[in-house]
């Protein structure tokens, strides 16, 4: 469990976190989310005792990082996958690692099979990708099998396959119970990663919300296909909801149930030929919730919408 409460952090002239609450349950994976610059990494750094907070505080099971009994066993974070000696290889660099908690060559072969990185032990680290740097940075971050992990954009340089191994790296994490936090300025990603959403904007909380329910938003709506339009339509007007025109011919139904529109379909005797739940776009969930502000604008494609 990380509690973050009123936390504020001024560099000199940079107000970087400005009195952020939010909680990160276990047995769920939460996005950290906001454009580049709205403090991610700063709360970050401090809840891992690398930063001090100006005010408020940041605890991690109870106790802030500095008073924590084993703290590399309690809390894996990566926090720069480029902080890395170029010329070490994979397994002396994590070897170096483990001796700090304790672990042996043994805890540091696991991680590296965990990561998909066993045959690159040998391997210079000045040679690895970004994704492998990548690889390796959670490898380190999970030698002390870790309650708590916290990731700083890993997602970053990966390729598609990448980042299905961690996304499913990362739901499997929470299934066992952990407390996962991992940021993000790709709105996409971490909708299809995350199970709670913490979403910052210029150092503040912008929303703390269950992804589901952000998507599942009062613009939700039915997409339909019927050969009979005209009288859907004037059904669903009856009932209550309203209704627009889709993409490819479909109908977009708004107020209504899916059980409502099949119940009003078989009451008016109306074919249906498709009937599909439509979670409103990323953009519209995310318009709504930074309230329109500029430093939220989505910018077009679903899957890559990026916080400017
Ligand atoms: N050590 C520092 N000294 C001065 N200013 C800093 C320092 N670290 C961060 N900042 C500033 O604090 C603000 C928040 O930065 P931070 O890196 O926490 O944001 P972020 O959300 O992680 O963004 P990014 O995705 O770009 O990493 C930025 O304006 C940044 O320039």
């Amino acid at each position: 469990m990380i509690e973050v409460q009123r936390l504020t952090k001024q560099f000199k002239d940079t107000l970087a976190v400005d009195d952020l609450t939010f909680s990160v349950t276990p047995g769920l994976v939460t996005g950290f989310l906001g454009p580049n610059g709205a403090g991610k990494s700063t709360t970050m750094r401090v809840i891992v005792g690398l930063d001090r907070p100006t005010s408020g505080e940041a605890l991690v099971d109870g106790k802030s990082y500095r008073t924590l009994d084993a703290p590399l066993r309690s809390v894996g974070a990566m926090l720069d996958a480029g902080q890395v000696h170029p010329r070490r290889t994979a397994s002396a660099h994590l070897l170096s690692l483990a001796a700090t908690i304790g672990a042996g060559q043994g805890r540091v072969r696991e991680v590296l099979e965990l990561v998909g990185l066993p045959d690159q032990a040998r391997r210079r680290v000045g040679t690895f990708s970004l994704g492998m740097r990548q690889r390796l940075g959670i490898a380190a971050a999970l030698l002390g099998d870790p309650s708590t992990i916290i990731l700083d954009e890993p997602m970053n340089g990966l390729d598609p396959d990448g980042i299905i191994w961690v996304r499913s790296l990362l739901r499997h994490l929470a299934r066992e119970g952990r407390t996962v936090l991992v940021s993000s300025h790709l709105m996409g990603e971490m909708a299809q990663t995350a199970d709670h959403l913490i979403v910052v904007g210029r150092g503040r909380l912008v929303a703390d919300v269950a992804t589901h329910d952000l998507l599942q938003g009062p613009s939700s709506a039915l997409r339909v296909r019927t050969p009979d339009p005209l009288r859907l339509t004037d059904a669903v007007t009856g009932a209550g909801g309203t209704t627009d025109a889709g993409d490819e011919g479909a109908l977009l139904i708004h107020g209504l149930t899916a059980g409502d529109l099949a119940r009003l379909a078989l009451a008016h005797r109306i074919e249906i030929h498709e009937l599909v739940e439509q979670d409103r776009s990323l953009e519209e969930a995310f318009l709504e919730l930074t309230n329109h502000t500029t430093d939220f604008r989505a910018q077009t494609s679903p899957e890559r919408t990026v916080l400017s």
